[in-house]
């Protein structure tokens, strides 16, 4: 979108929650302004690198969009802190009815922030002070915005301009690179001494993975259009804090929770795509035969069946995987639904499962803590898990096919799982293709061979 057009949608917007400000101010006392605009464009419009007040994009697979900005409530975990921490202090929030929590778990709780994710705490959640959602297909958006407390129309104004504001276009603080990342060679290290784990019988499945770097070529508005153009079954994801992003094109829900009910994805098991249908319908069809990505694919099912038992009255799994076809890969898929016990929330069922054996390995505990220590950099909240939460209940989704964007240059994740019998250089090419959403979306040239 031009300067003058994104200026005139953030005019026009703000001239729209004024007037509802002054009119809720002669009636009701709710502290919430709410109303509905005309808005025919994603809602991707509205996010922007450049924007200094912490922000929000949410597309999941309903197609449904979400977007915030501003902090009207926050909630970080620190070094010590763990799932029971989050949890603690959720229940001591509360926010207006409609509006979630956004926010993000690390890959591994019991690691601290370092190198490039020292910048963040160890876990962010907050609840947006503008908060826009749009039906698929709709062309109206709701907006939810809370005033600032004794604000009159003139603070308004200057507050709604200042949340859309974009800080100067291109214009980056100095700050420090991201390391220098694995080239082929040292990958193939790691994934050697993966398999020397795996052959003397300490794991049976480590993820071993690596991350690309480069200068983002495009507008954030662009690349959320261009991920959820490519990727329409994936949950498109970007959330900001001081001015660094989090994004990422999610295949895999870690856990949904709405009242009782739960529902988790298990996805383990790559192929690329074919290409022609003929050539794709083979692969899926090797993949599906396959002893090693099936093996591969049923640890997590066991685990996730296993760690989710305590906490559920009732659990099942599908009988078997079916293929799961994205732009860019095919993966071995499961699903597992559930009915939990009285009072179980999303935290609990995420301490319980994550991380799964799909980004970690196999035994869960043991190949966490070899990750944590062996990966060679911080993962971070890459697989990690991140998106909404509200009252106990709402989803998160595995922070794959993800990358780390700070002033202007991004950190691409990808890993693969390794059992016995991987092959260093064909785990490459796996990461070359998981890497691709994130390349093509930002822009950064890539595709190293090994
Ligand atoms: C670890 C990643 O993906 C995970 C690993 C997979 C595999 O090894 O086959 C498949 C899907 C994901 O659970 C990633 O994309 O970075």
């Amino acid at each position: 979108m031009s300067v003058t057009a994104r200026e005139a949608l953030r005019q026009s917007l703000c001239a729209r929650i004024v007037e509802a400000f002054a009119d809720a101010a002669q009636g009701q006392s709710e502290e919430a302004v709410r109303l509905r605009v005309p808005f025919d464009r994603s809602l991707a419009s509205l996010a922007h690198w450049n924007r200094l007040e912490p922000s929000v994009y949410s597309r999941p697979r309903s197609g449904d969009e979400q977007f915030g900005v501003g902090v009207y409530r926050r909630l970080v975990a620190s070094a010590d802190d763990d799932w029971d921490d989050l949890k603690t202090r959720f229940a001591a929030e509360s926010i207006p009815p409609g509006l979630p929590w956004f926010g993000a778990v690390p890959f591994d709780f019991g690691a601290l922030p370092l190198g490039i994710w020292s910048v963040w705490p160890k876990s962010i959640w907050f609840a947006p002070r503008l908060y826009l959602t749009k039906a698929a297909g709709s062309d109206v958006a709701e907006v939810l915005y809370i005033p600032p407390r004794g604000a009159d129309e003139m603070d308004v104004r200057a507050d709604v301009m200042d949340l859309l504001d974009v800080h100067g276009e291109g214009t980056y603080p100095e700050r420090p690179r991201f390391d220098e990342p694995e080239d082929f060679r040292r990958f193939a290290h790691k994934v050697d001494r993966a398999l020397r784990e795996i052959r003397q019988g300490r794991l049976r499945k480590v993820v071993v993975a690596r991350f690309a770097t480069g200068r983002v070529a495009r507008s954030l508005e662009e690349v959320l259009e261009g991920l959820t153009v490519r990727y329409p079954d994936s949950h498109v994801f970007a959330l900001s804090w001081q001015g660094r992003w989090l994004l990422s094109a999610s295949p895999e829900r870690l856990c949904a929770v709405r009242g009782r009910s739960v529902e988790i994805d298990c996805l383990a098991g790559t192929a690329r795509r074919g290409r022609s249908d003929d050539e794709d319908r083979q692969l899926a069809d090797e993949l599906m035969a396959s002893a090693k990505n099936q093996r591969e694919h049923r640890a997590v099912v066991d685990h996730v069946l296993d760690a989710i038992a305590p906490v559920c009255e009732q659990v099942e799994a599908e009988a078997g995987p079916r293929v799961l076809k994205l732009a860019n890969v095919q993966h071995l898929h499961t699903r597992v639904t559930g009915r939990l016990k009285q009072g179980v929330t999303l935290f609990d069922v995420a301490k319980a499962i994550h991380p799964t054996p799909a980004v970690a390995g196999t035994p869960q505990r043991e190949a966490t803590s070899y990750v944590t220590a062996h990966e060679g950099w911080p993962r971070g909240y890459y697989a990690g898990a991140f998106g909404t939460y509200v009252g106990g209940e709402g989803e998160l989704d595995v922070c794959l096919r993800s990358a780390f964007v700070d002033a202007g240059e991004a950190a691409i994740f990808a890993g693969c799982g390794i059992v016995e019998g991987s092959d260093p250089v064909a785990e490459w090419e796996e990461s070359e293709l998981k890497m691709r959403p994130m390349r093509e979306a930002l822009g950064v040239q890539g595709e190293v061979g090994p």
